[in-house]
């Protein structure tokens, strides 16, 4: 387990970076890829741990990909490529691996086993394998499938008109993924816009989807065609040097390439009312996604309400929002955000814990938490709980905060940021 010991820093942070490629992005890449027919050529590929679960599963189906950096080179053959996998099929941290591979493994005529890690086997997967086994699929797993390993045996699916209780793009990919295999039309209702890369790649990758608000439809029996993808950087990634350029004293830095799907832009909308001191620039289209460049000052921010709608397009944001709102004047109230409770930790317990630490005045409620701002964190021992964004999120808070800090098992960032201290080394002038 890697630990990391950060202290506040003397001056401020300057220059710019480029974040790495999006994670949701490089998954469907790689998955749109492998069951595309032909050769699909993907830049600006996430090598993070997450992404490399996926191509690991999608190799021992038999799909050839070669992957150097964030170059990836998937060799699809259709549907009918994807072979009965001798061996388990390991998602590793990821759930969104998970997810999307079960709504493709539903309509595969074969039995394979999914597993994952600890804190995989801790999340609800009977959000997907309620509407997968009713569209045809025999799936069984812990706790009648509720809970990895799984086991699920595809084959003839019928299309299904689902109800999602919650506003997951996850869920609703999954089941698109089975409907474009299945007999019949397949529509996902959910309650709020969930992020739509998977409806917009799918377009891209020559499917017909028809979208109307919160309600997308496919029809069964569509083909992918291989292409080649570029992958904008991760906004999400983007939040953590954002919020630091934000809250360290005397900073001004930029950050390019940055994905800004209006589905991912809640942290963009946080910022404006926070106060945040940003520019957004270059706004250019690459492959059906919106791409920007930021600049971001320190700031002196306020607090702010977070809830509803919002809560989707920026729901991994919520733990560098957190440290932000520890630094602005005045009450951040985050509610309607029970889905934090499901992710690679409880993000209301580990935020609220690791930061009450620091010095932070946070509480947890039901749904979200509340902090009230202009506070002096102070360094302290902080766990990110083998948690990427507990452990980013913990070192930004520490780049502030008196004393020294300590982030245990940083290892976990691999998840999403592999370069993520080199980058924050860059900004502050200290890489060698
Ligand atoms: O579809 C995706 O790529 C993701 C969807 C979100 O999860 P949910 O679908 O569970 O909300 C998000 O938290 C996750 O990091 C990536
Ligand atoms: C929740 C996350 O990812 P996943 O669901 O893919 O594990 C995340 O990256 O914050």
């Amino acid at each position: 387990m890697s630990n990391k010991s950060l202290t506040c820093l003397q001056k401020g942070l300057k220059g710019s970076v480029q974040v790495p490629g999006d994670k949701s992005i490089s998954h469907r890449a790689v998955m749109f890829g492998a069951i595309a027919e032909g050769k699909t050529e993907i830049t600006g590929f996430l090598p993070g741990a997450d992404c490399l679960s996926t191509i690991a599963c999608f190799q021992k189906m038999g799909i050839d990909i070669l992957q150097k950096g964030d170059k990836v080179t998937v060799y699809g053959k259709g549907w009918s490529g994807l072979n009965e996998p001798s061996e388990i099929l390991d998602v590793g941290n990821s759930g969104t691996t998970t997810r999307l591979m079960l709504g493709i493994l539903a309509g595969r005529p074969f039995h394979s086993v999914v597993i994952g890690d600890e804190s995989i086997a801790r999340r609800p997967m009977s959000r997907v394998t309620e509407p997968l086994r009713q569209m045809g699929a025999e799936i069984d797993g812990r706790e009648d499938g509720t809970y990895t390993p799984l086991s699920i045996r595809g084959g003839e699916t019928k299309g299904i008109h689902w109800v999602s209780k919650v506003a997951s793009a996850q869920v609703k990919s999954c089941i698109l993924l089975a409907g474009l295999q299945s007999e019949g039309k397949t529509t996902v209702e959910e309650p709020s816009l969930s992020r739509d890369h998977t409806e917009r790649m799918l377009e891209a990758f020559g499917v017909e989807v028809t979208r109307d608000n919160m309600t997308v439809s496919v029809e069964g029996g569509q083909a992918l065609k291989g292409r080649s993808v570029f992958v904008p950087g991760d906004i999400s990634s983007a939040a953590f040097l954002l919020a630091a350029g934000a809250i360290v004293p005397d900073s001004e830095i930029t950050i390019e390439n940055v994905g800004v799907n209006p589905t991912r832009t809640g942290i963009v909308d946080v910022m404006k009312k926070m106060g945040v001191s940003f520019k957004e620039k270059n706004k250019r289209d690459v492959n059906g996604e919106p791409v920007a460049d930021f600049v971001v000052k320190t700031s002196n921010m306020q607090g702010t309400t977070i809830e509803g709608d919002l809560i989707p397009r920026l729901i991994d944001e919520i733990p560098i929002i957190a440290v932000m709102a520890s630094q602005a004047v005045g009450t951040t109230v985050i509610k309607d955000a029970e889905e934090l409770k499901v992710k690679e930790t409880n993000r209301i317990d580990t935020v609220v814990s690791q930061l009450k630490k620091m010095g932070a005045d946070i509480e947890a409620t039901p749904d979200g938490m509340i902090i009230r701002g202009s506070a002096q964190l102070q360094g302290a021992e902080l766990d990110s709980f083998g948690d990427h964004r507990i452990g980013m999120a913990m070192s930004i808070a520490a780049l502030i905060a008196k004393g020294e800090s300590t982030i245990l098992d940083t290892e976990a960032i691999n998840v999403s940021y592999p370069t993520f201290y080199e980058h924050i080394d860059k900004l502050r002038g200290t890489e060698n």
